[in-house]
């Protein structure tokens, strides 16, 4: 055939394939915006009634629905954050929520807020995890997201501390895989003389920092974040952060994925004043104190397994109240309104000094990742 004959066909078919893309975007635009309307009449209902716009529990179960559904070739990865961003649209239809998070903008806590809420909603940078419980405690605002525990670093003890003192209620959880890069403002590894990060990602990156920067001197900041700003304003500096913020502040990537372990993940809390109902696939968060005898954290922990209830973390953090004496706390595969549970709280509390539920929330996968 000739190359004429071969081009014109492969227009041709090229047209025929984009008209009917085109015919299924105008059909989604549409579908999408009847959505919007069905949207609009259940937030009036909700406004009506007093109810809180953001329902977890349904929104789990609409992504456990479609994901049953799904034959592909749509993967679950771009399944999950197409519906995010719709349902996202359809809360800030229903009304516009602020999200604060432990700031600046690009840090990994951010990156999870987005993952989590989707693009339409307002979001709050804060210098301090104690400011992000602060501003969802004043009502400013909806929710908060702040890191709980790192696969390889483990427990952020602030958070944990943070929780004594606040009536604030676990709404989600996140995890969000983290992946380092190295970023600066131009030139190439072999001009870098100074590297700034979190100390967690320094530790992260031990290895691969000792192999191809070994006479770099490391500077630690407040966040990745900050460390991408300060690299962004001097040539000869670098920053081990995220991409997005190489993208936030106009840096380059040097080199990617330069942690040491792989499947490093950090596990973040959605905080705010909602309660969450079940979903059959959920976890409950519990905080307790107990008294000073031989055996007795082994006799409060005892219902959970008497009750056949899979208990998945176990952190203690002392109570500053007193020297040697401890917070525990617990998550267990339960909601609260299940039997089973609330068979388990009532034996507890008989044991504990002090206990409450920190709140129930639906089960987050480790493994669902981040594609933004
Ligand atoms: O079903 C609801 O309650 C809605 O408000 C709709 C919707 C959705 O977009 O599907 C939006 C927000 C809620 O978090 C859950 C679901």
């Amino acid at each position: 055939m000739h190359k004429e004959q071969t081009d014109n066909n492969f227009k041709e078919r090229l047209t025929q394939l984009r008209e009917s893309i085109d015919n299924i975007d105008n059909n989604l635009l549409e579908l999408i915006n009847k959505r919007l309307e069905f949207v609009q009449d259940v937030g009036k209902l909700k406004a009506k009634e007093g109810c809180q716009v953001l329902d977890s529990t349904r929104e789990s179960q609409i992504f456990q629905r479609l994901l049953e559904l799904n034959k592909g070739p749509l993967n679950e990865k771009v399944l999950r954050h197409l519906f995010t961003q719709i349902m996202a649209a359809s809360r800030q239809l229903q009304r516009p929520s602020r999200v604060t998070f432990l700031g600046p903008e690009a840090t990994f806590t951010h990156i999870a807020a987005m993952n989590h809420f989707g693009h339409s909603v307002e979001y709050i940078p804060q210098p301090s995890i104690r400011d992000v419980f602060n501003e969802v405690e004043k009502g400013t605002c909806h929710y908060g997201v702040v890191p709980v525990e790192n696969s390889i670093e483990g427990a952020v003890n602030h958070t944990l501390d943070l929780f004594f003192e606040s009536e604030l209620k676990i709404c989600a959880e996140k995890y969000q895989p983290i992946s380092h890069d190295l970023l600066c403002k131009g030139g190439t590894i072999h001009d870098i003389q100074k590297v700034y990060s979190h100390p967690q990602a320094f530790a992260q990156c031990r290895r691969w920092l000792q192999k191809y920067l070994p006479k770099a001197a490391l500077k630690e900041c407040g966040s990745t974040a900050l460390a991408a700003q300060k690299a962004a304003k001097k040539q000869g500096t670098a920053a081990i952060a995220s991409s997005e913020a190489a993208h936030m502040y106009q840096l380059e990537v040097v080199a990617s994925r330069i942690e040491d372990a792989a499947k490093n993940t950090t596990r973040f809390l959605i905080i705010g004043k909602d309660e969450i109902h079940r979903t059959g696939e959920d976890k409950t968060s519990l905080m307790f104190v107990t008294s000073h005898i031989p055996g007795a954290l082994y006799k409060v922990l005892k219902p959970i397994a008497d009750f056949g209830l899979n208990m998945v973390k176990l952190e203690s953090r002392p109570t500053k109240h007193e020297n040697w004496s401890y917070f525990f706390f617990v998550d267990i595969e339960a909601h609260i309104e299940d039997e089973s549970m609330q068979k388990t709280l009532e034996e507890m509390k008989k044991l504990c000094l002090f206990l409450k539920s920190l709140g129930s929330y639906p089960r987050a996968n480790e493994h669902k990742g981040s594609l933004i």
